[in-house]
């Protein structure tokens, strides 16, 4: 029972590290903004199975890339706040992860949603 309690309460902070995103990363309304438009666009396409799983198999990925660039940078910050060669790495490679997959989506949103737009 103790461990049922324990494995729940966890689900709580996951959902707060969710919110904590919305509340510290401005990308992450442009990141919701995104994920609703292509629901809406694959409806209206009505695109395949498949393709649904593309897309939203990209949104989870984005997200995940955007909430671990947050935390990534508040823990960088928590480091030092001073100009350090270093932590300005670091916080370039994470925002790097979210260009990256954000580039992959939108490439793969051409080649999905194009074929269904010139028909
Ligand atoms: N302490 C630091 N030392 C050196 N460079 C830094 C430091 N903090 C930020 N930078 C540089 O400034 C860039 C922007 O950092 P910042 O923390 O402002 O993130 P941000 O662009 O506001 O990110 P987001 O828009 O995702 O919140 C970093 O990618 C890094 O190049």
């Amino acid at each position: 029972m103790n461990k049922i309690k324990k494995h729940l309460t966890s689900y709580q902070y996951s959902i707060n590290g969710i919110w904590l995103a919305f509340r510290y990363e401005n990308n992450m309304i442009f990141h919701l903004v995104a994920a609703i438009t292509v629901v809406i666009v694959n409806s209206l396409l009505k695109v395949t199975q498949t393709e649904w799983l593309i897309t939203l198999i990209l949104i989870g990925l984005a997200w995940m890339a955007e909430i671990f660039n947050t935390a990534i940078e508040k823990l960088a910050d928590q480091v030092t706040r001073e100009q350090d060669p270093l932590i300005g790495q670091v916080k370039d490679l994470a925002s790097g992860a979210v260009l990256i997959i954000c580039i992959v989506a939108a490439v793969c949103a051409a080649i999905i949603y194009l074929p269904y737009l010139l028909k």
